[in-house]
């Protein structure tokens, strides 16, 4: 095993540690009551010993052999008692870990950068928070209780049996080498197989989860789950890894069983042969016959407890290696923005250390309170430059400053106070209209609520659902229409009432109808606000005191609507192909707007 490896192994291993200590109490209480029941299940054979020779006795010892069985009665209950105990305190003792380590790590899924999500797969991701953590929860409730139980019982009964007599006690051990000779061939690649069976799980996760998402898109295709390539392949490879699984560990799993149940092979012929030499008495005979299989059956409940914390450990890295991302940098100064304007100086961005870059020497003022319209051919790097502005990318070189103050010098909260997003893509949360309106201003009050709705054009909306205010949206919820979602997304952005905002105009058609409503909303919207906008209707282009003309990721040119169209040609066509495309949608207003917020 290389070096990187062994380092990688021995901080799983200490994660794993450092999480039993998170709850240490609990977690012992549970180990000593586990491992004091096995060996209080260990009883009933050294009663059944010390009772054959009571029956043997002449005249029999009946007396004893009374007192014997209520001893064993009584270890009997004592031994559920504890049972009991351990489960209730190794469970309680996992779900305050797992509680701690959820709050953690959603935490930190809100405090990273998004460049993280970009590089992680929903699936991925999905099953390092679901699957992983529970993982920690069977590692904190059963396989760490238990493992002790099974280590510290043989141990101590080996140790005693060796007092008893100790050629009886090698002979009970006689096998244990060679199980563990087969156990340790069983488990020789198990840790690298578990890694290959976490990569199967987690592309058929994701694959799962693009499925699901995209399933309109499949139907209209006529496709299947068959035909829908990923997902069936990495079915068939979790197929394929259990059958190759099984046929390369099954057999060590196979010879180790049997070699561990057949410590009666040896036992029975060498006390025998010791007995009838009278060496060795009855008692200690049947003890040895009744307790010494049991002592090497312990080693199995090692095996499965060893067997698995490979995984968890895999589990634990993989938890590990999110909660180990550093936070998006945030200032603790008290710097403020001196106004409202942002000015992009030389902004260089690509999506991936390494990529190409998206956005090269970007520099243009957006002036405070005015409207800036930002244009382009599709993949110009509009949405992105946008969107570096409330940090959810950064800008590789050069800087974005918001009131003359460099973005990343501003307290976060600072930055986002000041910041409304409204982006293509609605997203609704599963929850109440207020809920969802909320998100933008926890403390809002019912009256805010209704004069923005009001002001969005979604008060009228909201007072025909089923519960008004109190219907249940987004995935499990009532379904809105994209125009209402969109006037949602804008009465949020209006009570959150930030200086700044940041629009990106969807180029989808909206009825006429939507269209004016979306139209009067974002009018109240931009009123008195610094406005970047990603333009795609006539109407705010041409309206735009400013505008900014994009062209693969370089600025191509700026000024008013009527400068451009006297001196740049790449306007001038971008200018004809919306103008046809409003004669196309036979008269419509235009393009429309479609938002969300994200604030
Ligand atoms: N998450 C991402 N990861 C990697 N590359 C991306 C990502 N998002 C966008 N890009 C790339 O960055 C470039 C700019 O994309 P962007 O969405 O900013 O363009 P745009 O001008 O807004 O286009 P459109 O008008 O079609 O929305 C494109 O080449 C796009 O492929």
């Amino acid at each position: 095993m290389s070096e990187a490896t062994n380092a990688h192994q021995e901080q799983a291993l200490k994660g794993l540690g450092a999480l039993l200590a998170l709850q240490g109490s609990l977690v012992a209480g549970a180990a000593l009551a586990s491992t004091l029941a096995a060996a209080l299940a260990l009883v009933p054979f050294f009663v059944v010993a010390r009772m054959a020779t009571a029956i043997y006795a002449t005249p029999p010892d009946l007396d004893a052999v009374r007192s014997l069985a209520f001893a064993a009665a009584g270890a009997l209950v004592v031994r559920y008692a504890l049972v009991a105990a351990a489960n209730m305190l190794a469970h309680v003792a996992a779900f305050r870990v797992l509680h701690d380590l959820r709050l953690r790590l959603a935490k930190k899924l809100g405090a990273v950068p998004l460049s993280f999500f970009s590089r992680r797969g929903a699936g991925e991701l999905k099953k390092t928070l679901l699957d992983d953590v529970n993982q920690i929860e069977g590692f904190v409730a059963h396989y760490f209780p238990d493992a002790i139980a099974a280590f510290v019982v043989p141990l101590s009964t080996a140790i005693a049996l060796l007092w008893v007599d100790w050629r009886m006690a090698l002979a009970s051990l006689v096998m244990a080498p060679i199980a563990i000779v087969a156990m340790a061939i069983a488990m020789r690649d198990v840790g690298k197989a578990h890694q290959h069976w976490n990569e199967i799980q987690s592309r058929m996760n994701t694959s799962l989860l693009e499925y699901l998402r995209g399933i309109h898109v499949i139907k209209t295709f006529g496709l299947t789950a068959q035909r829908f390539g990923d997902l069936s392949r990495s079915i068939e490879d979790g197929l394929a890894w259990m059958v190759g699984f099984m046929r390369t560990n099954g057999r060590g799993y196979g010879a180790f069983g049997t070699l561990i149940g057949s410590s009666l092979v040896v036992l029975v012929p060498v006390g025998g042969w010791l007995h009838m030499r009278g060496t060795l008495s009855l008692e200690s005979l049947v003890l040895f016959l009744v307790l010494g299989p049991q002592l090497l059956m312990s080693l199995m409940r090692l095996m499965f407890a060893w067997g698995n914390v490979d995984r968890i450990k895999a589990s634990n890295t993989r938890i590990q290696a999110i909660l180990a991302v550093p936070d998006l940098e945030t200032s603790t100064g008290d710097a403020r923005p001196a106004h409202d304007g942002i000015t992009f100086r030389e902004v260089g961005f690509r999506y991936e250390d390494g990529g190409p870059e998206v956005l090269h020497d970007v520099s243009f003022e957006v002036p405070a309170g005015k409207v800036t319209a930002l244009v382009g051919p599709s993949g110009a790097g509009k949405t992105t430059l946008v969107r570096l502005v409330p940090r959810l990318w950064e800008a590789h070189s050069g800087r974005v400053e918001l009131g003359g103050v460099d973005v990343r010098a501003l307290p976060l909260d600072t930055l986002l106070s000041r910041v409304s997003m409204v982006f293509q893509e609605v997203f609704l949360f599963h929850g109440t209209v207020r809920e969802n309106l909320r998100l933008a201003r926890p403390d809002a009050t019912d009256e805010q609520i209704d004069a923005a709705c009001r002001a969005a054009r979604a008060y009228d909306f909201i007072q025909v659902l089923p519960r008004k205010y109190d219907t249940l949206l987004g995935e499990r919820g009532a379904r809105l229409s994209g125009g209402e979602k969109q006037r949602l997304s804008i009465a949020r952005a209006l009570l959150k009432d930030a200086p700044v905002l940041l629009l990106d105009e969807a180029t989808a058609f909206a009825d006429p109808e939507n269209e004016a409503r979306i139209q009067e909303a974002l009018s109240e919207l931009c009123a008195g606000r610094t406005v970047l906008v990603v333009a795609h209707r006539l109407s705010t282009i041409a309206t735009a005191d400013h505008i900014v003309v994009l062209d693969g990721g370089r600025v191509n040119d700026q000024g008013t609507h009527d400068e451009l169209l006297a001196r740049s040609a790449l306007y001038r066509r971008l200018w004809k192909s919306h103008t046809e495309a409003l004669d196309w949608s036979l008269g419509e207003p235009g393009p429309s707007l479609v938002a969300e917020e994200v604030a």
